[in-house]
């Protein structure tokens, strides 16, 4: 099973992941999560990444394209396939994507979208929170920590994305709006998505998204 998981800022791609990643035991690779590790390390392709990420602008496709393509190269299993989230971002990546992956057992078999109302998004980005530690998710408004500030699994402090701010969040969405609709309505007329409403609760959407994919 190899699946896209695609949805705005805010729409829970990163909260379903990490949970779809352990029920269907897929490979899960975050393009978002790997430009942050990188900047956080201060290596190359971080420092190529920073200034657009910080802004909510997508990095450019010549490097995206590139780092997928080597970890592509370096999954572990094969077999279970994998779960990639946070790309492809632009009809530039799709197409860049079948090219690496034509004819092999790395084709992509599924779209998820996660649908979400734009109004909802600005609530759920505001208020997200991070463990820096073990990258679970938090909101102080709809999934609060017990303590203020301290993540329940592991204690350590929480902390903001740096483009979890309004001024990027405008940038993503509209990043969102002009190039990554688009590569939904190109996948959506070849069949492949499936758009699963995820405007409620986490607990409410799970199974809904779960017998999605087990069809
Ligand atoms: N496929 C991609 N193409 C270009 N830039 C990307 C891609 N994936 C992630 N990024 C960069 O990393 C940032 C964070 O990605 P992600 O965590 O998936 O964010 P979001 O919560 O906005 O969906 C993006 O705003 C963008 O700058």
């Amino acid at each position: 099973m190899n699946i896209f998981i695609m949805g705005a800022p805010g729409s829970g791609k990163g909260t379903f992941s990490s949970r779809i990643k352990e029920e269907f035991d897929l490979n899960h690779i975050s393009t978002g999560d790997i430009f942050r590790a990188n900047i956080a390390g201060g290596t190359e392709l971080g420092n190529q990444a920073k200034a657009y990420t910080e802004k909510g602008l997508l990095v450019p496709d010549e490097i995206t394209n590139n780092m997928v393509k080597d970890y592509l190269s370096h999954l572990k299993d094969k077999k279970n396939g994998y779960l990639l989230d946070g790309y492809p971002r632009t009809l530039d990546q799709a197409k860049a994507f079948e090219q690496m992956t034509e004819g092999t057992d790395l084709m992509v078999d599924e779209i998820i979208v996660m649908d979400v109302p734009f109004e909802e998004l600005t609530r759920r980005i505001t208020g997200r929170r991070m463990c820096k530690q073990c990258g679970e998710i938090y909101n102080i408004y709809s999934k609060p920590p017990k303590q203020e500030g301290v993540c329940d699994k592991c204690g350590s402090v929480l902390t903001q994305r740096k483009d979890d701010n309004e001024e990027s969040l405008k940038t993503r969405l509209s990043e969102y709006a002009k190039n990554t609709e688009p590569v939904i309505a190109y996948y959506e007329e070849k069949g492949m998505v499936k758009k699963i409403d995820a405007t409620s609760s986490i607990e409410e959407i799970w199974p809904i998204l779960k017998e999605a994919l087990s069809q």
